[in-house]
């Protein structure tokens, strides 16, 4: 890994990274709604998480559960019909959610950064990606490409020194050795490079993390418009363009979905070896259990609008306790020695409308526990050992009353009761 990572901070990240909280980020009770013809979206219905310092947060849950519009809140990217009803969003102790358009502009791509999933949408097509690349460098690191600006221009001084001194020898030297001198004083002569300009600075840089990220011939790379490369490739760009902005938190929104596995892998691990260099956090958003285990250390398991289960990823994966996150589990990929076939559970059902969830345990009608009072009181989440959390009344501590914690039968999971 190159000396690339030795980012300075703006002034502007500076300052909001003095003032020191507890949490990078602390979500409290967060509803975003959208007002549609057909009714009201409740996509993100009282969510309440934090992400720590130096850490990787992995949000994981099956479609339309309300991954991608938390972390659009997190930018105040929001957009009618829909509206962040209520909730804080504390970004180093400072509550997002009553910040002006003006300030949120300045947040943007330098405290917070976001990756989306669609990289054509996000990436300029008349520009070349190298530009691209180039401007987030000038945008986001100028003091290190000015401290690159002046290593450079004393490396091109020193050259310059010792092809001044080897000249001379040259003069008054004997002819033994002159052929070799002469050569060496061309050689460091080509290392010279004339009127080194901060621009140029910023492609170098552009095009090392380009090959940083596993893309073959970055210097022929930086100079293709987004049109001219495969979608794998375009999504990589996408994401080296997220890391270049050095931000203290870093929103990747499936950035591996469209890309192959063994590619994919290659991200992740890239993702991980930065994010142990910069010391920054990022929010991983995926459908993918497993992907959150490989990188991840803790993760919140969403299932339609709400958090399920929170916590540490070991003690997830080893003990998972909600059914949703145990269907999750049972739905990774798995060869089963013996049959050498492939073993995929499925989690039957649908997952449910946010217009018209339903009552109580939203998770209820899919799950093989249901009791009478998961259809009848939305489960809070509540704390377990090792600091999970889960929304289940299966850890209800309060039994006794048999009725509310009889199980349903499948008929009157259908029907009012
Ligand atoms: N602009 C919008 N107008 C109306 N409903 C919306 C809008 N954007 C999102 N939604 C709804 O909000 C809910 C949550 O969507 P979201 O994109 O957050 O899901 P997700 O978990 O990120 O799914 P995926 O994994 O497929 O990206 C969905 O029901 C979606 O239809």
């Amino acid at each position: 890994m190159s000396e690339t990572l030795n980012y300075k901070q703006s002034n502007e990240k500076q300052d909001i990274a003095n003032k020191t909280s507890e949490f990078l980020l602390e979500v409290k009770d967060l509803r975003t709604y959208f007002y549609t013809e057909e009714g009201v979206v409740k996509a993100v219905d009282g969510v309440s998480f934090q992400i720590n310092h130096d850490e990787i947060l992995g949000f994981v849950g099956e479609t339309g559960c309300g991954k991608s519009v938390t972390a659009l809140s997190l930018l105040k990217l929001i957009r009618t019909p829909g509206e962040i009803l209520s909730g804080e969003i504390l970004f180093n102790g400072e509550d997002i959610v009553k910040k002006s358009e003006d300030e949120m502009l300045k947040i943007r791509g330098n405290s917070i950064t976001m990756i989306f999933q669609d990289p054509l949408n996000s990436l300029n097509p008349v520009i070349k990606v190298g530009d691209q690349l180039a401007e987030v460098y000038l945008l986001h690191q100028m003091e290190y490409l000015e401290d690159e600006l002046v290593k450079a221009r004393e490396k091109n001084k020193r050259l310059k020194e010792n092809i001044k001194r080897m000249k001379k020898e040259l003069k008054t030297g004997s002819s033994a050795g002159s052929e070799t001198l002469k050569n060496q004083i061309k050689a460091l002569k080509e290392q010279i490079k004339f009127r080194i300009t901060i621009l140029d600075i910023a492609h170098k840089e552009s095009a090392a993390l380009l090959d940083r990220i596993g893309l073959p011939n970055a210097d022929t790379i930086i100079n293709r418009f987004p049109h001219e490369l495969s979608g794998g490739m375009r999504q990589r760009i996408m994401i080296a363009m997220g890391l270049a902005c050095n931000s203290q938190l870093l929103i990747c929104d499936e950035p591996t979905t469209a890309l192959d596995v063994t590619i994919q892998a290659q991200i992740l691990d890239m993702i991980r070896e930065l994010k142990r260099k910069l010391k920054n956090s990022i929010l991983f958003i995926t459908h993918s259990l497993g992907v959150i285990y490989e990188l991840c250390d803790r993760v919140a398991v969403m299932y339609s609008g709400n958090i399920v289960e929170y916590g540490k990823v070991e003690d997830i994966y080893n003990n998972p306790k909600h059914p949703y996150t145990k269907g999750l589990m049972a739905a990774i990929p798995r060869v089963s020695k013996a049959s050498r076939e492939s073993e995929l559970m499925i989690i039957p059902g649908m997952v449910p409308n946010l217009i018209f969830p339903p009552r109580g345990c939203r998770f209820h009608p899919r799950c093989d526990h249901a009791m009478v009072i998961c259809k009848k009181v939305n489960p809070p989440l509540k704390d377990m050992e090792n600091n999970v959390q889960v929304a289940c009344h299966l850890y209800d501590e309060d039994k006794s009353d048999p009725e509310l914690y009889r199980k349903l039968t499948e008929k009157e999971k259908m029907e009012d009761i």
